[in-house]
């Protein structure tokens, strides 16, 4: 007794664990500490949801003080009141820009303005008649509720705070993928997912990341594949994690048409969507492009939708080749200049390209310009080549030089092919000057390498993993092209082809009095083994075929008039006559012309161009 007597008057006795008070106290004290940490880690948790209450609570404590001390500042609080609410209805289109994109979006204007709206307009009443006096409690509740619920309801902000939750706990991710010290430094979040840029530690970089995925996606709790690294072309020790909750390619993107009169070979092509909604623009403009896949992985879809946009631009001239008997590109046969089913066709027509280029490449000179900057009138040339490994061996060499030498004066190939492999590429010269390379489902990993180039397979282009047709990895120079990013492309359907061929289609059926009809509904989807096949010698010369149907430069005039010049070459005044240009135009265009190696006088006067009608040899 004595000893606890003695002990109770001890300062630390309700605290002390070795007596039984002690310890009940101890355990409530620990108890309440434990419901206290609880609920703080909670309301911490969801602060975002509790944000309505707080603002109340907020407002009823700052009702609570002016009632008491400043009962005559209800008058500035109407009036600050019905000033924000003012302005947020008005609100000038040119604020709209500032840092909070909310602030643009009319709905969400009129939420924040009904909210203050409330709460202004509670605050004013309570500070006059007291936050406690009748019905003003009520209408705090039925207030809180009315803005709560559409601040709940809220897609973006919920998609955000599942972010907040997801990176709050990165770190033991993080750790057990192999990552440790590595931070999650910005994340954004989309319909589809969310996108977050992560800071490495030092001597790390993102090839570590991008080897992480399945680990990453383990401590995630996500789909395998739904997650993929890309580096940070800015920085070695950043990189960009991405992490989709649903597939955004996994129904058909229907296409969209361009605003009328805004396609131009000049702008780049929308083929589909990335897998952030972003669209995927290709330039084509002095670019040969490669689309490979396998059978059924999409690549005439892809080509379709290139077409699309081609056959609406007023500055492209489209060839097309297509040696599966036209299946894949004959509807689009209205809306191109030429177009070839056959072996044959398809070589002369290759060959033709390379004549317009030589002629391109002397008009460039008679006109003192570097490019070829295409117009209407002096239109881009795209050869779209559908199953690129069935050309005939001659037709490669053709193919190798308009790849070569055609960009400059903007004629250029869009091919595609199943397995571009050294033979069927030309020992590799045609795929080397393929700028843009599009990679649809491929069977083996080694035709990553194949289509895109080599070191692309380790660097992360899983283009096999791809997984249904019309999805595809894009590589070009472009920063945006240098890294992994699966798109898909647009579906286009028939009713869409019928469409634009019906507004664009100028060529249906082809005529050209040298030659056979290019585009015969009856005929062009009779293959070479139910007709008698066309041969090179069916057409008339290369230059010829080459005509684009458009009206010719002067320079194009004065060029045809050279190369058709008698052997005594024509005078200054014939060139003048044809050409409809001034004498001196023409002494210009001349002195270029010859400076250049193009054209020579054969006799005092007497004009005459010295190029072949040969292709160059391509080696
Ligand atoms: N972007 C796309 N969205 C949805 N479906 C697509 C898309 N592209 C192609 N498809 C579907 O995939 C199928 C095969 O497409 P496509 O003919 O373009 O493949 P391919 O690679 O050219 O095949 P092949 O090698 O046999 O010519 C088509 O029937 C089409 O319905």
């Amino acid at each position: 007794m004595r000893y606890r007597r003695r002990y109770r008057q001890h300062p630390y006795f309700w605290y002390d664990d070795r007596t039984i008070t002690g310890m009940v106290v101890g355990a409530i004290l620990a108890a309440i500490g434990t419901v206290i940490g609880t609920l703080a880690r909670a309301a911490f948790r969801y602060r975002s949801e509790l944000a309505p209450f707080a603002v109340a609570g907020v407002i009823v404590w700052c009702a609570q003080w002016t009632h008491t001390h400043h009962p005559g500042w209800w008058l500035p609080v109407t009036v600050s009141t019905v000033a924000v609410v003012a302005i947020l209805a008005a609100f000038p289109r040119r604020w709209r820009r500032v840092g909070w994109p909310w602030l643009g979006r009319a709905a969400e204007r009129a939420y924040i303005a009904v909210c203050v709206l409330l709460g202004g307009g509670w605050l004013a009443v309570a500070t006059v008649a007291g936050p406690t006096a009748k019905p003003l409690p009520v209408l705090a509740l039925v207030g809180v509720l009315i803005c709560a619920v559409p601040w709940w309801a809220h897609r973006r902000r919920r998609a955000k705070v599942r972010i907040e939750r997801i990176l709050d706990g990165w770190p033991i991710v993080a750790d057990a993928a192999g990552l440790t010290g590595s931070r999650v430094v910005s994340a954004l979040g989309d319909e589809w997912g969310w996108r977050a840029r992560i800071a490495l530690p030092r001597g790390q970089t993102a090839a570590q990341v991008v080897n992480a995925i399945p680990a990453i996606e383990s401590g995630l709790g996500v789909a395998p594949g739904a997650a993929r690294a890309e580096p940070d072309p800015h920085r070695a020790d950043r990189a960009y994690l991405r992490v989709l909750d649903k597939d955004p390619h996994a129904d058909a993107i229907a296409y969209v048409r361009p605003e009328p009169g805004s396609a131009s070979i000049h702008h780049p092509i929308p083929l589909g969507l990335f897998d952030d909604g972003s669209v995927v623009r290709v330039p084509l403009l002095r670019r040969n492009g490669l689309v490979g896949g396998v059978t059924d992985s999409g690549k005439s879809g892809v080509l379709n939708v290139a077409l699309a946009y081609l056959a609406q631009c007023p500055d492209v001239a489209i060839w097309g080749i297509d040696l599966k008997g036209g299946m894949e590109l004959a509807p689009w046969a209205p809306c191109m200049a030429r177009f070839a089913t056959t072996p044959a066709k398809a070589v002369a027509f290759l060959t033709a390209a390379v004549e317009e280029i030589q002629l391109r490449e002397a008009e460039q000179v008679a006109r003192g310009e570097r490019v070829w900057e295409p117009t209407p009138d002096r239109p881009a040339l795209v050869i779209v080549i559908d199953e690129y490994v069935e050309l005939p061996d001659e037709a490669h060499p053709h193919a190798d030089t308009i790849a070569r030498l055609g960009r400059a004066v903007a004629v250029n190939l869009l091919i595609a092919t199943q397995r571009p492999t050294q033979k069927a590429m030309t020992h590799n010269a045609v795929r080397s000057q393929m700028d843009i390379r599009i990679c649809l489902r491929v069977r083996e990993r080694r035709d990553v390498t194949l289509i895109l180039g080599d070191g692309m397979l380790a660097a992360g282009w899983n283009a096999h993993k791809l997984d249904l047709p019309g999805k595809f990895l894009v590589s070009a120079r472009e920063p945006q092209f240098q890294v992994p990013r699966p798109a898909r492309a647009y579906y286009i359907t028939l009713r869409d082809i019928n469409s634009i061929v019906g507004e664009y289609g100028e060529y249906s059926p082809h005529t050209n009095a040298d030659m056979p009809s290019e585009f015969d509904p009856d005929t062009y989807l009779v293959t070479d083994s139910g007709t008698e096949p066309p041969t090179a010698e069916t057409f008339a010369t290369p230059a010829d075929v080459a005509v684009i149907d458009r009206p010719p430069t002067p320079e194009r005039v004065l060029l045809e008039a050279l190369r058709n010049a008698p052997e005594e070459g024509v005078t200054v005044p014939e060139l003048v006559a044809v050409t409809e240009k001034p004498r001196v135009w023409v002494y210009r265009r001349l002195k270029q012309l010859s400076d250049a190696g193009h054209a020579h006088q054969v006799t005092w006067g007497h004009w005459r161009a010295t190029t072949t009608t040969n292709p160059p040899d391509p080696t």
